[in-house]
C-alpha cells in the first residue's frame, strides 16, 4: 500500500454547504488549517472554528460579484506546487506561500439554474470558474493534493485524515472523479452555449457532449466472446436501465435490450396490457381490463415462443398474474409495481430476473451508433394524427363497429413493436399471429397468417408501412382477415385498394408510419 500524505492545510471553498460544519469541525480537530472563501469561511467562523478567509491569504478582495476570489497564484501555486520536487518547495518559500494538501470545492448551480428556466444573463453568471479551475489545478497534482467534489464523501475525507492522510491510490481515483465531475459540468455548459444561446434554424443540435456512469459490467454482451457493461445516461428521464431488480439472477445484456422492447410495447397501450418479447419482437401482446386476463390471452398467441420471454405489464403485477408467470420459464419481467405477495410468488422460480422500473419517459431523442459516426433522431411515438382511429381513411369496404375498430388500433399500436417487416393480426385485443423482420411484406404476411393458423379467420391485421403490391393483403384476406389497417401511400395503392374491394374486407390508411429496425 502506497505511503499516506499527511493534511495539515486544506482549501474548502463549496456551494452546497451540507455537511460543511461537521467537515471543517472534524478537519480542525485532526489539526487541519482551514481556508476559505467568503460565505463558506462565514459559515464555519459561525460555528466558531477557526478559518483563514482566502482575501486574507491574498491579500486581494473578492471582486466582480464573486467572478474573482480564488484565481491569485498564492492560492494556485499553493495547489500546483509538486511537492515531490525540492525546488517546487524551494519556490513556495521564496515566494511566500504555503502548499494545501487537500482541496474541497463544489460548483456553482449551473445545470439547476438552466433548469429553473433563469434568464441567459442569470446562467451565466452560474457557470463556476474559479472552482473547476481549483478542482482541475489539485487533480492534476494528486501527486500531492487530495481534492473533493462529493459532499457525500466528507466521512470519508475525515477518515483518512484521522488514519494519516490520503494514499497515493485514494488521491488518484478522488482525481479521476474530480476531472469527471468538472468534464460533466462542461458537457453541460456547452451543450447550453452552442445548441441554446447560439439559436440556429434546426431542431438537431450542432454539438452532441454525452456524460455517461457506468452502471455495472455485465457478464457478457449480446454473445459470450463479447464484454459488455451498462451505462446509465446523466440527467435523462429514468427508465429501465435504473430499473431496482427484487429477484432473480444477474441480468445480461440481452435481457436488458428484450426488456426495454417489453417496456415500450406494453406502455404503447392505455389499458392494462402485457408484452412478451423474445430476441426482440413480441410473441404475444394484449389488452385486458385486468392484467392477470391481460397476460393469458398475449401467452396464449405464441406460447411455444412465449418460454423463456421477457414480460412488461403496465399495470401493478396482480398475485394471480405472478401465479400464472411462475408456471411458466421466464427471463425478466418488468412491471410498474408488485401488489402484496406477487413478488414471493414470482421468487418460487429462482433464476426470474424481477424488475421495477419507471414508466418510460417522453419521446427525447435516440442515437444510433454507425461506423464512423451516429444517427440522431426523435423517438417514435404514436402520436401522430394517423394514430388516432378518428382521422383514418377508409380506403374500401364496409365502416368497422367499435369493436372491431378498438381491435384495429390495438392492431396498430401493437405492431410498431415488431420489427420491420411487420404484420400483425389481432382478435379480442390480443394478437394471435406475428410476422416479424422479413425483408418483403408478402412473406411478413404469410408468417402472421401461419402463425395464427385457425385464428387467422376473422381477425384484424395490421401493418406498419404501406402494401407495396396487393399480394401481402391477398394473403391476409385468403386467411379469413376481415378488416386491415395500413398506412398506406404506395403508388399502387390503388392496387392493393382494389385486391381489398374483390375480397370484400374493410382497409383502412392512417398516414402514419411506424417501422422498427
Ligand atoms: N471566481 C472565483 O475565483 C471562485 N473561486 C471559487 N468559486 C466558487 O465559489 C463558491 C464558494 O463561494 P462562497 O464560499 O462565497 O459560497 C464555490 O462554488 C466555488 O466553486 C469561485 N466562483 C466562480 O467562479
Amino acid at each position: 500500500m502506497s505511503e499516506r500524505k499527511a493534511v495539515s492545510r486544506a482549501l474548502v471553498s463549496v456551494y452546497d454547504k451540507t455537511g460543511l460544519t461537521e467537515l471543517a469541525s472534524g478537519l480542525h480537530a485532526a489539526g487541519v488549517e482551514l481556508v476559505s472563501t467568503g460565505s463558506t469561511a462565514a459559515k464555519i467562523a459561525d460555528a466558531g472554528i477557526p478559518v483563514t478567509k482566502v482575501e486574507d491569504l491574498t491579500g486581494f478582495p473578492e471582486t466582480l460579484d464573486g467572478r474573482v476570489k480564488t484565481l491569485h497564484p498564492k492560492v494556485h501555486a499553493g495547489i500546483l506546487a509538486d511537492t515531490r520536487k525540492p525546488e517546487h518547495i524551494e519556490q513556495l518559500v521564496e515566494l511566500g506561500v504555503e502548499a494545501f494538501q487537500l482541496v474541497i470545492v463544489n460548483l456553482y448551480p449551473f445545470t439547476q439554474t438552466v433548469a429553473s428556466g433563469a434568464s441567459p444573463d442569470e446562467c451565466v453568471e452560474q457557470i463556476d470558474i474559479g472552482g473547476p479551475s481549483m478542482v482541475r489545478a489539485a487533480a492534476k497534482n494528486h501527486p500531492s493534493v487530495a481534492v473533493v467534489v462529493d459532499p457525500a464523501s466528507y466521512d470519508d475525507v475525515l477518515t483518512a485524515v484521522a488514519a494519516g492522510g490520503f494514499t497515493l491510490g485514494e488521491r488518484t481515483a478522488l482525481a479521476a472523479k474530480a476531472f469527471q465531475h468538472t468534464a460533466a459540468y462542461d458537457v453541460a455548459v456547452a451543450s447550453w452555449m452552442s445548441n441554446v444561446l447560439v439559436a440556429e434554424d434546426s431542431p438537431f443540435p450542432s454539438w452532441l457532449g454525452a456524460v455517461w456512469d457506468r452502471s455495472t459490467v455485465l457478464r457478457y454482451g449480446e454473445n459470450p466472446h463479447q464484454a459488455a457493461a451498462l451505462y446509465i445516461s446523466d440527467g435523462g428521464a429514468p427508465g429501465l436501465a435504473q430499473a431496482e431488480q427484487l429477484h432473480g439472477k444477474e441480468m445480461s445484456f440481452n435481457n436488458y435490450t428484450d426488456a426495454d422492447a417489453a417496456w415500450r410495447a406494453a406502455f404503447d397501450q392505455a389499458a392494462p396490457c402485457v408484452a412478451i418479447i423474445k430476441h426482440a419482437n413480441p410473441c404475444g401482446i394484449a389488452i385486458a381490463d385486468d392484467i392477470a386476463e391481460a397476460h393469458r390471452k398475449a401467452h396464449a398467441c405464441d406460447p411455444v415462443s412465449a418460454f423463456g420471454g421477457v414480460i412488461a405489464s403496465n399495470r401493478e403485477v396482480t398475485v394471480q398474474m405472478a401465479e400464472q408467470v411462475a408456471e411458466i420459464f421466464t427471463e425478466v419481467i418488468v412491471a410498474p409495481s408488485y401488489a402484496d405477495g406477487a413478488v414471493e410468488v414470482l421468487a418460487r422460480k429462482k433464476n426470474v430476473r424481477v424488475l421495477l422500473a419507471e414508466p418510460p419517459g417522453p419521446g427525447g431523442g435516440e442515437l444510433k451508433p454507425i461506423s464512423g459516426g451516429a444517427l440522431l433522431q426523435q423517438r417514435d411515438v404514436l402520436d401522430a394524427d394517423g394514430d388516432d382511429p378518428s382521422n383514418w381513411t377508409l380506403a374500401v369496404g364496409a365502416a368497422a363497429d367499435e369493436e372491431t375498430l378498438a381491435d384495429l388500433e390495438f392492431a396498430w399500436r401493437a405492431c410498431r413493436a415488431v420489427k420491420s417487416n411487420a404484420i400483425l393480426l389481432a382478435h379480442d385485443g390480443a394478437s394471435v399471429g406475428v410476422g416479424m423482420g422479413q425483408v418483403n411484406r408478402v412473406d411478413a404476411a404469410h408468417l402472421a397468417v401461419q402463425r395464427a393458423g385457425d385464428r387467422a379467420k376473422g381477425s384484424v391485421g395490421a401493418s406498419d408501412a404501406y402494401f407495396p403490391f396487393p399480394d401481402g393483403l391477398e394473403a391476409l384476406a385468403a386467411a379469413g382477415v376481415r378488416a386491415i389497417v395500413e398506412p398506406g401511400g404506395s403508388v399502387r395503392d390503388n392496387l392493393v385498394i382494389e385486391a381489398a374491394r374483390e375480397a370484400g374486407i374493410t382497409l383502412y390508411l392512417t398516414g402514419a408510419r411506424h417501422f422498427a429496425h
